[in-house]
Parts: structure tokens; C-alpha cells; sequence
């Protein structure tokens, strides 16, 4: 997690530097532009440079369709899936996907050969894993496991960000007791100290709790006869976990619309009762990636920049596909950099 550590925070501070004072901007750019150049370089393995770029370019446009309806009505109805050329909807989404495909696999044939052990992004990791048999994933393997890494990790975290941003602005007393831990740590903090600090994990963990990212968990079938509490279901039953519904059980927290992180410092919840990462075994494999990036990120900013939300009208979520997001994406506005422009990055190029 280490080397991760040092990515992030490095990444974090490029995107923010683009920030300018008195810029009225939206949050969720940034955090996305954030989680985006973390997952290629961290998950991909990608470097700076032609290849890194063409993949930022290409990836962006097919995860961003310009008319995201014609996205889902092709994904409802097969039979509209016409490749009537390189201008046609589903002929432009082939040729965008082949293009990703060339680059991924390019970058798999350039791993084999020059292996170099010492790698600790997840590409090499899964390229030196072999199974009960003794063989490696395959290139098409290796290509699906990115790219569901990439779909399942980016606009999570980068959503979980921008509430977080908005809840720590919102209630400015939480900024000053975050700002009081972090600048306890001195200058150049080790991110494993970040990572421990507990009013920075009581902030995050409230903000997965009151608006989860993900509104509910992948779907379960029922195997065999199951009893939940007073409810008996048969197999074959679909169960759908709500997450939202969880953690909005007021028995477990009082005033739960309010934003309150000491319900963490006061006490412990159980895998049944606070699950934004879903549970059992398959429960989210990004999550302790995800609270090293989102506790990584906020320290960086919190501690260089001062911001103000752009105005005091309270955020509302929107459903946006499967995620919890919020309305407008957090409009902010940048007043300046913190006075003694404190970096909490020992290792970042900026502050070296
Ligand atoms: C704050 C950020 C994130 C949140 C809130 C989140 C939440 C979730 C939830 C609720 C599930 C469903 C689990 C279940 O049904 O039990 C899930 C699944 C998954 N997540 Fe995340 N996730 C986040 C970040 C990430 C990241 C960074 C990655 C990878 C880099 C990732 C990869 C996955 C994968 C691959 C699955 C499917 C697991 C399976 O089916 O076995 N997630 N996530």
C-alpha cells in the first residue's frame, strides 16, 4: 500500500494544482480526473507518456458517452447492436473498444517481455498469479479483470470524495478538528499515519453511511431455504441488500440525516449493520484501496487548499445508475491556499 500511498498523494496534488483562487468549480471533476489517473496507473501499471495517454482518452469517451440514454437503450435491446459504421452508435462503441483493447493488450505483451518482479502494480500482481493448475490468467482474462477494476472502483471513490468534500464543508467544525489531527502529524506525515487517524476514518466512514455510493449490494439467490430474522426464504428467491435502508435504521442511528462522525468514535458497528462495501465473500475487493485513496485524498487537499461550498443550499443525491450522487457535483468555490501551505506529502514532487 506503501507505494500506492506516494502515487496517490503525487496525483492528487497535479490535478489540484490546475485549481485557481476564486475558481467556482465542480468537486466531482476533480475527483474523478483524481481516481481516474489512479486506477490506470496503480491498477494498469501505465506510465506517462503516448500510450498512457491514448488509453486516458479513449477510456474517458466510453465510460462518458456524450448521450448516456443511447447507452442504456443499446444495453436493453440487442437487436439495436447494428455496426453501421465507424458514425453509427454501436459501430462508434466497437471501434472505441477495439482501440482500448489494442492498447491494453500492448501494454500485457510489453509486461511479458520485460518482467520485472519488483512491480507492485495490480496488472503484475494478477500476471504472476497461476491457478490450481499452475497457469497464468489469460490476455483476454487480464484484459476483463482491468477493465471491471477500472468500472467498479473509479466513479465509486470519486463520488464517496465529493460527498466527503461537501460534508467537511458543510459543517466547518468538522474541518477544524480535521485540520487539528493532520497538522498533529507534523510536516511530512507517513501515509500509514493518515491512514490510522481516527477522526478522519470516523468523517469517512459517516460519509460512506449517510448517502452510500453504492444505494444497495449486488444481487444474492438463494440456494437453500434461509431464515433472516422472522423472514423464511425458499431458493430462488433474488435478495437485494439495501444499503441505504441499513444504515438509515434510526435504532442504530439516531437522526440519521444528520452528518455526525463521533456515532464512530462512540461506538462499534457490526458487518450487519454499516456494510457501504457490501458484505460477505463477495464483498467489495476495492475497499481498503478505496479508504487509503479517499483518507490520502482529503489530507492532501484539506491541508493545501481552503475552500468554501458556492452556496449554502443543502446537496441532494441523485440516483445515477447503481450510485448515490451528488446533485450538481459539489459546486465549491477556492479561496487560497492554506497559510503555512503545509503538504502532507513527504513524498510529493511539489513539496520535495
Ligand atoms: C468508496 C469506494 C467504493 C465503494 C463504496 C464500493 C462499493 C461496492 C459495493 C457495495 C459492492 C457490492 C458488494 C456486495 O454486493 O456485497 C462492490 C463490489 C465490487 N467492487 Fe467496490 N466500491 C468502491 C471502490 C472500489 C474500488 C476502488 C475497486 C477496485 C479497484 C472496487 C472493485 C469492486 C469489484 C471488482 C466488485 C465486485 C466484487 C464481486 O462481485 O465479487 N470497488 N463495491
Amino acid at each position: 500500500m506503501l507505494a500506492y500511498g506516494e502515487l496517490i498523494c503525487d496525483i492528487t496534488e497535479q490535478v489540484t494544482n490546475q485549481w485557481q483562487v476564486g475558481e467556482n468549480f465542480a468537486v466531482l471533476s476533480s475527483m474523478q480526473a483524481i481516481s481516474f489517473q489512479v486506477i490506470l496507473k496503480a491498477v494498469f501499471g501505465l506510465e506517462d507518456g503516448p500510450r498512457y495517454e491514448k488509453l486516458h482518452e479513449f477510456l474517458i469517451t466510453i465510460l462518458n458517452p456524450k448521450i448516456p440514454i443511447l447507452r442504456t437503450v443499446l444495453l436493453l435491446f440487442p437487436s439495436l447492436r447494428q455496426d453501421l459504421g465507424a458514425w453509427s452508435p454501436w459501430g462508434k462503441y466497437l471501434r472505441l473498444r477495439q482501440q482500448i483493447d489494442q492498447l491494453i493488450y500492448a501494454q500485457i505483451q510489453e509486461r511479458k517481455a520485460q518482467p520485472d518482479p519488483s512491480r507492485t502494480d495490480i496488472l503484475s500482481l494478477m500476471m504472476a498469479a497461476r491457478d490450481e493448475a499452475g497457469e497464468p490468467m489469460t490476455d483476454l482474462e487480464l484484459r476483463d479483470e482491468l477493465m471491471t477494476l477500472l468500472v467498479a472502483g473509479h466513479e465509486t471513490t470519486a463520488t464517496s470524495l465529493s460527498w466527503a468534500l461537501y460534508w467537511i464543508h458543510h459543517q466547518p467544525q468538522v474541518r477544524e478538528k480535521l485540520l487539528q489531527e493532520l497538522d498533529k502529524l507534523g510536516e511530512q506525515p507517513d501515509p500509514n499515519a493518515i491512514f490510522r487517524l481516527p477522526y478522519l476514518n470516523a468523517v469517512c466512514s459517516e460519509t460512506l453511511r449517510l448517502y452510500p455510493v453504492a444505494v444497495s449490494g449486488l444481487n444474492r439467490l438463494v440456494k437453500s431455504p434461509l431464515q433472516i430474522g422472522e423472514y423464511n426464504f425458499e431458493p430462488g428467491t433474488l435478495l437485494i441488500p439495501s444499503i441505504y435502508l441499513t444504515h438509515h435504521r434510526e435504532d442504530l442511528y439516531p437522526e440519521s440525516k444528520q452528518f455526525k462522525p463521533e456515532r464512530f468514535l462512540e461506538r462499534q458497528f457490526s458487518p450487519y449493520e454499516y456494510l457501504p462495501f457490501g458484505g460477505g465473500n463477495r464483498r467489495c475487493i476495492g475497499m481498503a484501496f478505496a479508504l487509503f485513496e479517499m483518507k490520502l485524498v482529503l489530507a492532501t487537499v484539506l491541508s493545501r487548499w481552503q475552500m468554501e461550498l458556492s452556496n449554502g443550499k443543502p446537496v441532494k443525491p441523485v440516483r445515477k445508475g447503481l450510485l448515490f450522487s451528488p446533485a450538481g457535483g459539489v459546486r465549491m468555490v477556492v479561496k487560497g491556499k492554506r497559510p503555512q501551505n503545509q503538504s502532507v506529502l513527504q513524498t510529493s514532487s511539489s513539496s520535495a
